[in-house]
């Protein structure tokens, strides 16, 4: 007889009746009814193998059985890698990031930096001769390589990074060496105990002069023994210049000395993507618990309602919920527009570079810092059992924070938007994705409170903004400040303006995606509410830069309220099939309390179970040193 598959019966209810083809929804964020079929496939794939799970929870290991419990399951995914289904690209992207890869690698993959930067730098700055001789080494994983570029002394100004090549032309040899303890090579993944090969950033010298930052494939460690090679702890010896400037002794400038930063450029798209993958898991285990978890009292006398019943709750959980489906269409559009630059940029036609620098340094910093943001919300929303480690909000809150840091802490990269976005206002000329920056925008007199309406407030606040900075740029000028001067004393304006810039994009891609999108009425009636009810809710968090750059009065801020919780209440009954139609499997959501079945406490039960310290009722330690303790009348 088959077994009776448990739901928890509050879910069951949350289930029925769904207005929408959650389906739709499902094809929608995975690029088409084809690539859910492929998603599908590869995880039944991947999952499937009992040699990829854990014998024991990964938070009960020593740091030294984590890593080797990871290494061993990747280095089993990477044999997977040759069979798979949905063949080698689509696997590699699933398994890198915080999608399939974390039902797997639940600590991170050993081998991420190799596929997410080492492979990229190749394709991206190598030579052809270059390429030919190590891309099909490290795609047949003969070689396992990292991105070693962060210093002990720095991470932020590539400028000033101290690992010095010096290349001496008698030998045809660069000689690379880290001339003092802050320039040892710090933070780059793999590069302790995994990598054997890493392309290396350091200043280049030739004929005594600097030419700046430049990357070197270096190799780390014996092919065979993995011992690291001679001199490895400060002198690296026979690197190689990827790229090589170096023609017949004489350096020849690149077009452009930022086309080495590219494979950051590339990353910092990739990140968008991930964050908000993370971001979808957080609000699924939030959304699900809060359908599960009754408490208190909201009718006296009545039984106790379904947290998610609550406003309150409602406030919490909604607007990242919206977040995800803005977040991925964004992220879509960046995909998309750094396919087109670097298409053109192969070509030598490096117009679009700034755009993209300027939108995918602005579009990092959004989504990293929103989703952590969102997730710790998400945390919170679900009380005590939030804070377990097997809930999974630690380790995802720790991935989503980690990405406001590496491939350029945020602050640095709004500065590098504002940057951008002032350039583009003076110039009047460029500005790809800010098209709203070249010539007058006329502010609407009076507010319309409309979609379109709050999407024309988002761009008045975006080109306010940047003119506010410029204004103090100037009055700082006129006050005879040196421009470094004046630049760093506008900071706060700067890093507004191009918050407020981010922000337009995203809610132009999610209400232009609307517009474009072949979606039936029910699909399109819940997207739009989501829209709607983000597009608000941000509007609410920022109304101090609306007012000041638009018309905008104390009566429509009240009517945007009143609208925001109306979109609350209209979109609660489909909190649960919305996070269903993200169709993650548990084993992704890897959280009791986010299970599709919502068998919560009885999960809770068996993890905590697993706890080494719950094998035996009295744990040795009370011998060696409690029991003295009680026996010592202190
Ligand atoms: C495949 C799917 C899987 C998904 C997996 C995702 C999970 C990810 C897993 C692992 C990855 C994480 C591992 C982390 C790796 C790292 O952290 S690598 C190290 C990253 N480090 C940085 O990002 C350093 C940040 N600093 C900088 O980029 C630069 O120092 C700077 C802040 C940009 C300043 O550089 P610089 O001082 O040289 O330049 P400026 O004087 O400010 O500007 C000069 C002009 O250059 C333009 N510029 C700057 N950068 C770029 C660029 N990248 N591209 C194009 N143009 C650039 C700038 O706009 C100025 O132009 P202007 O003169 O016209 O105004
Ligand atoms: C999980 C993780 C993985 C990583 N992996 C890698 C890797 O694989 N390879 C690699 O090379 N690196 C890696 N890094 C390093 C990462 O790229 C750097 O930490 C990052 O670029 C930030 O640089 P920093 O640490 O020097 O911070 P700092 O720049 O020293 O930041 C400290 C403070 O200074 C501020 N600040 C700095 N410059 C300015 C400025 N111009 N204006 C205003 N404020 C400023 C910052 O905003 C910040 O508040 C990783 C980091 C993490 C956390």
């Amino acid at each position: 007889m088959s077994k009776e598959i448990y739901e928890n019966p509050d879910l069951k209810k949350e289930r029925q009746n769904c207005p929408f083809n959650k389906e739709e929804i499902t094809h929608l964020l995975d690029g088409g009814k084809e690539k859910t079929i492929e998603r599908k496939q590869l995880e039944n794939y991947i999952l499937s193998d009992e040699q990829l799970k854990d014998a024991v929870p990964m938070e009960y290991l020593s740091h030294a059985d984590k890593y080797a419990e990871e290494l061993r399951k990747a280095c089993l995914l990477m044999h997977k890698l040759a069979d798979s289904p949905a063949g080698q690209v689509p696997t590699l992207r699933a398994l890198m990031g915080a999608g399939l890869g974390s039902a797997v690698l639940k600590e991170g993959n050993p081998l991420a930096l190799h596929y997410v930067m080492f492979i990229p730098a190749l394709m991206g700055q190598g030579t052809i001769d270059q390429q030919a001789k190590w891309l099909e080494k490290a795609y047949n994983l003969n070689m396992i390589g990292t991105y070693a570029q962060t210093e002990l002394g720095h991470g932020t100004f590539l400028r000033g990074l101290e690992t010095r090549a010096t290349y001496d032309p008698k030998t045809q040899e660069f000689i690379l060496e880290s001339p003092s303890l802050t320039a040892y090579k710090w933070w780059p993944g793999s590069l302790g105990k995994t990598a054997n090969y890493a392309v290396v950033m350091a200043q280049l010298y030739t004929k005594g002069k600097c030419e700046g930052t430049h990357p070197f494939m270096v190799q780390l460690r014996d092919e065979e023994t993995h011992e690291p090679l001679p001199g490895i702890v400060n002198m690296w010896l026979n690197p190689v210049c990827i790229s090589s400037y170096i023609h017949y002794g004489t350096y020849v400038k690149p077009t452009n000395s930022k086309l080495s930063y590219a494979t950051m450029v590339f990353v910092r798209v990739v990140v968008c993507q991930d964050v908000t993958t993370n971001l979808r898991k957080a609000v699924t285990i939030a959304t699900r618990y809060s359908c599960v978890r009754r408490q208190s009292e909201l009718k006296p006398g009545d039984r106790e309602p379904q947290v998610m019943d609550y406003q309150a709750q409602q406030n919490k959980l909604l607007p990242p919920l919206a977040a995800t489906f803005a977040f991925q269409l964004a992220a879509d559009h960046l995909w998309n527009l750094y396919h087109t630059a670097n298409n053109n940029i192969e070509q030598g036609d490096l117009e679009l570079l700034p755009d993209l620098h300027g939108l995918s340094c602005a579009l990092k910093a959004l989504c990293s810092s929103e989703a952590a943001n969102f997730v710790e919300v998400c945390r919170q929303s679900c009380g005590g059992h939030g804070y377990m480690s097997c809930s999974n909000f630690p380790r995802i809150y720790g991935q989503v924070t980690a990405a406001e840091t590496y491939e350029g802490e945020n602050t640095v990269l709004w500065l590098q938007v504002a940057r951008y976005l002032v350039k583009t206002r003076k110039e009047q000329s460029g500005g790809l994705s800010v098209k709203y920056l070249i010539g007058e925008e006329k502010g609407p007199k009076t507010v319309d409170t409309t979609l379109e309406g709050i999407v024309k407030l988002y761009r008045r606040a975006a080109v306010g903004l940047v003119d506010v900075a410029i204004a103090e740029l100037d009055k700082s000028g006129r006050k005879g400040e040196a421009p470094h001067d004046a630049w760093n004393h506008a900071a706060v304006y700067l890093i507004k303006a191009a918050q407020a810039h981010a922000r337009l994009f995203v809610v132009e891609s999610f209400v232009d995606s609307l517009k474009e999108g072949k979606l039936s009425a029910p699909v399109r009636t819940v997207l739009s509410q989501l829209c709607e009810l983000f597009i608000i809710y941000w509007l609410l968090e920022r109304s101090g830069d609306f007012f000041l750059c638009s018309n905008l009065t104390k009566q429509d801020l009240l009517l945007l309220n009143s609208k925001y919780v109306e979109l609350l209440a209209a979109i609660r009954p489909q909190a649960v099939n919305l996070v269903d139609s993200f169709d993650l499997r548990d084993e992704v959501l890897n959280s009791p309390l986010g299970c599709w079945d919502g068998n919560v406490y009885q999960r809770l039960f068996d993890e905590a179970a697993k706890s080494p310290l719950n094998q035996s009722n009295v744990h040795e330690s009370f011998h060696k040193y409690l029991k003295p303790l009680l026996k010592s009348n202190l």
